[in-house]
């Protein structure tokens, strides 16, 4: 059995990390920089301060420390002189790795951006079936690691980053007990599974349209304002992680639109495979919006990343509206590559031109809005109607003779 008896606390006092990352030849030092903000706004999101950041030019990461020597020692000595609680570092680190850098660091916690995530789902995962997949993520994630550190580190009063599991109790520590545990929650997972395609299957067939995108975009709000679903949001990342799916009427034609988890760059693997089935709700989608913040610096890699993700649990390729959110935020003098002198176009026409470029390519559909100021929203909404008809159609071509009533859903 699982010990539970500690409980995790809101009311410690907030962690304080140093964030570590490399350049390398592949990752050049101004996606570096964009990367540790990111890092920086993920311990945010779990209430850690960043009180410094070390960045080093390597041509790979070190295989047995990340950095190399010099920058180790650099760090070792600011740790040393200052209250740090853990040291994040922006990429994932090989279990030898932690061995090695723990044995460095001692009394201070390595943690990588991985195990960084799976705290956050931890925190988020509201569902019996999204607080297992998580669970066993994290078991899966730890068993090669259990070393030295994570026993030490369960002692310690207080619970914080790396060992909360969901459901505010403790990870378990050891070995044998975890594998149980991974063993456990496979086979319970594959029953909720079961039953859940079976729901799924019951259900009357309407037209699924699933809302996806990087963390922080704008989903859930968008949500909020196609349908009546009082759903999270929030300016953190991963605000959701459990879908939620909701009824939505238009013109008397029934849809399910589904808000989903967040994509971000390097999201642990475990996690994608452990949440295989709350991603069956992408997959099965018959129409997706993919929601982009129009307003962050690196959109183009986000759109870049979420595309690519979906490509991996098999969901591309589906009729696709690119909703560019965030409109009211965007300055395009800030975004566009403007050389000295050269005049700053309009909003409009650089908005074409971007509109131009992915209509050709990457997608059926481009739609600016803004879901919070609920601008362009008609203009979504017709799209995704004309688009939501035409399928709906396609299942239902007698649809207008039934008068309405034929389809019966509990959504
Ligand atoms: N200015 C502005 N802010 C927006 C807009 N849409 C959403 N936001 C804000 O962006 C933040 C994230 O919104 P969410 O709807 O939680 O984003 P999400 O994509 O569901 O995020 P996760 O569930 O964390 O992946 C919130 O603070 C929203 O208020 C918009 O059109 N303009
Ligand atoms: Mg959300």
């Amino acid at each position: 059995m699982i010990d539970k008896k500690k409980l995790y606390s809101t009311a410690e006092k907030q962690e304080t990390a140093v964030l570590v990352a490399v350049s390398t030849q592949k990752q050049p030092a101004e996606k570096t920089k964009e990367y540790l903000d990111e890092l920086a706004f993920l311990a945010t999101t779990l209430g850690v301060e960043t009180v410094k950041t070390f960045t080093q030019n390597l041509e790979r990461a070190d295989i047995r420390t990340y950095t190399g020597k010099g920058k180790l020692e650099e760090i070792l000595i600011y740790v040393t002189a200052n209250p740090v609680d853990m040291i994040l570092y922006d990429d994932d680190l090989t279990p030898s790795q932690v061995r090695n850098l723990e044995a460095v660091f001692k009394d201070i916690k390595v943690i990588d951006r991985s195990l960084l995530i799976l705290d956050i789902f931890a925190m988020r995962a509201q569902t019996a079936q999204s607080k297992l997949q998580v669970e066993l993520a994290q078991y899966q994630y730890l068993y090669p690691r259990l070393t030295r550190m994570w026993t030490h580190l369960s002692r310690q009063s207080g619970v914080g980053v790396g060992m909360r599991g969901p459901g505010e109790t403790e990870l378990e520590t050891d070995k044998r007990l975890v594998k149980d545990r991974i063993a456990f929650l496979k086979e319970k997972l594959e029953k909720i599974d079961r039953q859940s395609t079976t729901r799924r299957k019951e259900r009357d067939r309407l037209v699924r349209v699933a809302i996806v995108g990087y963390t922080n975009v704008g989903k859930s709000t968008l949500m909020r304002g196609l349908s009546k679903a009082d759903v999270f949001a929030e300016n953190k990342l991963f605000a959701t992680v459990d879908s939620t799916v909701r009824k939505v009427n238009m013109e008397n034609i029934p849809f399910l639109l589904t808000d989903t988890v967040g994509f971000i760059r390097k999201l642990p693997t475990l996690l994608i495979e452990s949440f295989k089935s709350t991603l069956d709700e992408v997959r099965e989608a018959d129409i997706l919006l993919h929601v982009v913040d129009i307003s962050h610096p690196s959109f183009e890699e986000h759109l870049d990343v979420v595309n690519k993700t979906l490509e991996d649990i098999g969901a591309a390729n589906k009729p696709t509206i690119l909703v560019f959110n965030k409109i009211d935020l965007y300055n395009p003098t800030f975004n566009a590559d403007n050389d000295e002198g050269q005049e700053i176009e309009q909003t409009e026409s650089v908005l074409e031109q971007l509109k131009k470029s992915y209509i050709a390519d990457k997608a059926d559909h481009v739609v600016f809005i803004s879901a919070e100021k609920k601008e362009n929203i008609e203009e979504l909404r017709n799209t995704l109607f004309s688009i939501v008809k035409e399928k709906h159609f396609s299942i239902y071509p007698n649809w207008l003779d039934l008068g309405y009533t034929a389809v019966q859903t509990e959504e």
